[in-house]
């Protein structure tokens, strides 16, 4: 069995639906809590264990530094000082916004870090403690994640878009957006592989081909989905938020494919699934 830490977000619904994991939701273990979560991990005794669960609003971290540092730093921590004491493996998900932003580029896994924020500082920090903890692990960057579950960009442009005839979104930042299936995917081949002494333990990347801007992918959200919403390009200091953002969010996937024969996803054929969840709902 595979532990996971998370289960209403959008990569632990998905790590649900792919079956043989137990999915342990804020009730059972909360991550500000980080003995708990060693605790339950020693408790479980599995093979692998995943932690799919964040504080992942990004501009409340700006007011939470602590306690998103607890539950991106110190929770992982303690969870990987666990697999290390089990001699099991951890996958963890981490974030692009690691990354300072610079360039135009993508990142492979080795560049150096920069964090903008307070959510980023804490990402960071939950890789280094999995780093120190001397787990074998693998750390999987990813970016602009969606899925039809949970709170997300294209949950968010469906909703304006239903109710205005055109919309201003930012053109000037670039990444890869993520379908969380094929996060959730890549977190169980990289467990399964782990437990069983093949694949290589380190950090990897990967987010949904080809790269865009959030406004490029707002206007392909509006246009899967019929709405006569139009898209306007605004550069990001036409959109003042609390957390400052990275331009360039670029991740080079290529060591996941080398490594673990894991694709880079098309996001496009990903989201008219996505819709096609929504729709049905
Ligand atoms: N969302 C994105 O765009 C991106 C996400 N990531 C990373 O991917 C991973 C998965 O993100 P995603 O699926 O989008 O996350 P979501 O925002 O969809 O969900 C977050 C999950 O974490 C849980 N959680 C938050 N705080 C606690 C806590 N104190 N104790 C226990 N559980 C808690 C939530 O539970 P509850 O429902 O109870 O609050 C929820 O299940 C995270 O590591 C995130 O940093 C990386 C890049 C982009
Ligand atoms: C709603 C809206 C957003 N935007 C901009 C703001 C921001 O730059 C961008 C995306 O907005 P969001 O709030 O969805 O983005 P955000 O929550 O910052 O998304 C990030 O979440 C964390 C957890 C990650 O790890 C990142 O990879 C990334 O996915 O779109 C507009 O330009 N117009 C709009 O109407
Ligand atoms: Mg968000």
């Amino acid at each position: 069995m595979i532990l996971v830490f998370g289960k209403t977000g959008q990569v632990a619904t998905e790590l649900g639906r792919l079956g043989g994991v137990t999915l342990l939701g804020r009730d059972r273990a909360d991550l500000s809590d980080p003995q708990a979560c060693a605790t339950a991990i020693h408790h479980a005794r599995p093979r692998a264990v995943i932690n799919a669960a964040a504080y992942t609003a990004v501009d409340r971290a700006e007011e939470e530094e602590p306690l998103a540092t607890r539950i991106n730093a110190e929770a992982p921590g303690a969870m990987a000082r666990a697999c290390a004491a089990l001699d099991i493996p951890l996958v963890h998900v981490s974030t692009d916004y690691v990354f300072d932003g610079s360039g135009d580029s993508p990142r492979d896994p080795g560049a150096p870090t920069g964090p903008l924020n307070a959510y980023d500082r804490s990402k960071l920090a939950g890789e280094q403690a999995i780093r120190d903890s001397h787990a074998a692990h693998a750390i999987l960057r990813t970016s602009w994640v969606f899925s039809a579950h949970g709170a997300n960009f294209v949950k968010t442009m469906l909703r304006l878009g239903a109710s205005r005839d055109s919309l201003s979104v930012v053109a000037d930042q670039i990444g890869g957006p993520t379908p969380a299936a094929a996060i959730a995917g890549a977190c169980q081949t990289m467990a399964g592989q782990l437990a069983e002494g093949k694949g290589t333990p380190g950090t990897y990347h990967l987010s949904g081909g080809p790269d865009t801007s959030w406004a490029g992918f707002a206007r392909e959200i509006m246009a899967q989905a019929g709405l006569p919403c139009r898209i306007t390009d605004i550069p990001t200091s036409d959109f003042p938020t609390p957390a400052e953002r990275p331009f360039n969010s670029r991740l080079d996937c290529r060591s996941l494919a080398d490594r673990f024969g894991i694709a880079r996803p098309d996001w496009r054929r990903h989201l008219s699934e996505v819709l096609a969840e929504l729709h049905a709902a």
